[in-house]
């Protein structure tokens, strides 16, 4: 198999001329068949059943949508179909933590390291890292996080997302907020061990319901793969040509990525795809190639650690493939 995709790379099989005579694109074609190949790995993969209202998503979807540095976008797959957006809204989080709050005062209360534990781990909080949550992609650093939003929490992200995304009007799926929010006591443990310790100043259940309502929003494909073009062009939207955070702050946002966003196959995916990417339990993986494209997977089926079976699997093919890895 690697070797029939060589000789199509070879033959430049894989990618055609941009319409706009921009950079060159890649074929749906061939995006379809990385679909189909790795359609067996997401059906091996199980939904996530911790929160009920994820149960419900189709184990056998895989969708894909690739988006260059011009806005050009190329699909495959049931890349319409939309999910919640889950951890991957913790990016966001982080940025608008970054805008509102200065590193060194971020930094006494979340750092910047990879865990080995899961994540919505409690353990770590009590253990390690004088309470502070480990980095800003797990729960309870993106609840801290969002503690340091000013102001409205849940608009000024929204906002921030519908930026990131190009889509104006993203939506919760109220069904799973409210699936959420019924069975989020882990998060709820989590919330009130930090401000036990300091970490959270201030109303925790208001912070929870906003956390838990940007868990909810609805994104597809097409959004995820704006969300990783406007990381991987230093914070400017290459379809709305709207400049949504600066260039540092996505350099930082990317780097935990990298380290973190993958939960605990993050060295793995480093490893295999090497870019910088985050997943969500709503089956959800967002990427970003720097300087040339983002990259949206969605398929509801996850492996042991959390992530998109078959979309890991996915990403690391088009890596390997068009040799996307930055290392
Ligand atoms: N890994 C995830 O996507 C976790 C987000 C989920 N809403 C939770 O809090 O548990």
């Amino acid at each position: 198999m690697a070797g029939d995709f060589s000789r199509a790379l070879a033959k430049g099989y894989n990618w055609k001329k941009s319409t706009q005579g921009g950079a060159r694109m890649l074929t749906s074609e061939y995006l379809e068949s990385v679909v189909a190949r790795y359609l067996p790995a997401a059906r091996a993969g199980q939904v996530a059943t911790y929160i009920p209202g994820l149960a419900a998503a189709d184990p056998e979807q895989l969708g894909v949508c690739w988006m260059d540095q011009d806005g050009q976008v190329v699909t495959a797959g049931c890349w319409q179909e939309a999910v919640t957006v889950q951890s991957i809204v913790k990016v966001a989080v982080f940025l608008q933590a970054l805008a509102d709050c200065p590193m060194e005062r971020l930094t006494e209360k979340i750092s910047l390291n990879a865990t080995a534990e899961r994540f919505n781990s409690i353990v770590d909080l009590e253990e390690k890292n004088a309470h502070r949550p480990l980095n800003p992609y797990i729960n309870s650093g993106a609840i801290a996080a969002l503690s340091l939003v000013k102001g409205e929490a849940f608009s000024r992200v929204m906002d921030l997302l519908e930026g990131l995304t190009g889509h104006p009007g993203l939506e919760v799926d109220q069904a799973v907020y409210r699936s959420e929010r019924e069975t989020g006591d882990r998060n709820r443990a989590i919330a009130y061990f930090m401000r036990s310790t300091g970490i959270l100043e201030g109303e925790v259940e208001p912070l929870l319901e906003d956390y838990f309502r940007l868990c909810s929003v609805r994104v597809d494909c097409r959004d995820l793969a704006a969300f990783g073009a406007t990381l991987a062009d230093g914070g400017r939207n290459p379809v709305t040509g709207r400049v949504c955070a600066p260039r540092e702050h996505c350099r930082t946002a990317m780097a935990v990525m990298l380290s973190c966003g993958m939960y605990g196959q993050s060295g793995e995916f480093l490893v295999h795809a090497g870019i910088p990417a985050k997943s969500g339990v709503g089956g959800g993986i967002m990427a970003a190639v720097p300087g040339r494209a983002g990259i949206g997977v969605i398929g509801p089926a996850l492996n042991h650690t959390g992530n998109s079976s078959g979309g890991v699997e996915l990403l690391c093919a088009l890596s390997r493939e068009l040799d996307l890895s930055i290392l």
